[in-house]
């Protein structure tokens, strides 16, 4: 059995203070994009994972997919199965692949085996594996708060516009984004100001992360600015980046960004 985990965004992300448990409380709006990897599992007499395309740092146990199977396992009777991954979504690029596979794993195997989890009971596993992996048992837009792993469903479609994400030749570590960053309180949330005509959104929503990785890595500004320049209604870093996405009106013409040298997706 076979899905296709997919990548998503941030729109804004306001990281509001720091708990006692080391992480951090935020706000976000998560919307998913298309740049999806494949994941299959196929029933096997061991557990095996193996793996095509991009190259994934880390040794095998350390893959969120080969964790959901041994979380799933504690309680749930499922023989091994062999995984194979596609990976496809950039990695260490704020667009949140590895959560979305070990979050499209559990979905598979509650498929697979029909084991009858719950929503609830996929989420508190996803929960498990990291921040934001319970976005992506159901994928779809919404503001999300605390760790990032509770959420309000939003309304926002953006697929009248033309959404372009580039990916700059650096990887940032989620924790090294956090490490840079002083968290304070928002004067208006985000689930407020994301009905806010898009036009104005480049005005206050904001995200976090931007200061400290643009003072690391002045090319990530750069893209942000090009983005802008090419006549992006709203550009911003996605996550702890390093990829940056802008909205485009769809009859833009994006020629000038294309020409650079750097990954470029239309999502
Ligand atoms: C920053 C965000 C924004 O959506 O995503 P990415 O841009 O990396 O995709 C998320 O908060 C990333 O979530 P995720 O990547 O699942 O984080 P985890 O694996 O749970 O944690 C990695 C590390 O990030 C820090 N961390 C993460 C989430 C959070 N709310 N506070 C934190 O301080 C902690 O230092 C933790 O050790
Ligand atoms: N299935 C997976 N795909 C990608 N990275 C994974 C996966 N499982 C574990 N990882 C680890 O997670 C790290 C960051 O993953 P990724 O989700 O791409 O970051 P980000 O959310 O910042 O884009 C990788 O460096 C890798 O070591």
């Amino acid at each position: 059995m076979i899905n296709f985990p997919n990548a998503k965004i941030n729109i804004g992300l306001n990281i509001t203070e720091r708990r006692p448990d080391g992480y951090h409380n935020l706000e976000t709006i998560f919307y998913p994009v298309k740049i999806n990897d494949a994941l299959e599992i196929i029933e096997s007499d061991k557990l095996s994972f193996e793996s095509s395309g991009l190259d994934i740092p880390g040794r095998m146990e350390d893959n969120l997919c080969v964790k959901g199977y041994y979380l799933i396992k504690k309680d749930f009777d499922v023989p091994p199965v062999k995984i194979h991954l596609h990976k496809n979504i950039p990695i260490g690029a704020g667009l949140g692949g590895g959560s979305a596979d070990a979050a499209f794993f559990i979905r598979l195997m509650n498929e697979k085996f029909e084991l009858d989890m719950t929503i609830d009971q996929q989420l508190d596993y996803a929960r498990k594996l990291g921040a934001d992996c319970a976005f992506f048992i159901e994928s779809k837009p919404v503001f999300a708060f605390e760790k990032g792993d509770e959420f309000e469903s939003i309304k926002l479609d953006l697929s009248s516009y033309e959404i372009v994400l580039v990916m700059p030749n650096i990887h940032i570590s989620t924790s090294e984004a956090y490490s840079g960053v002083k968290p304070a309180m928002v004067r208006q949330s985000l689930l407020e100001l994301i009905y806010e005509p898009i036009g104005e959104w480049k005005n206050f929503i904001k995200n976090d992360f931007e200061n400290n990785i643009f003072k690391n890595h002045v090319e990530i500004r750069g893209v942000k600015a090009a983005l802008y320049e090419a006549g992006a209604i709203y550009a911003s870093m996605s996550g702890s980046g390093a990829s940056v996405f802008g909205i485009f009106a769809k009859t833009s013409d994006l020629s000038a960004l294309e020409h650079d040298n750097q990954v470029f997706y239309h999502i």
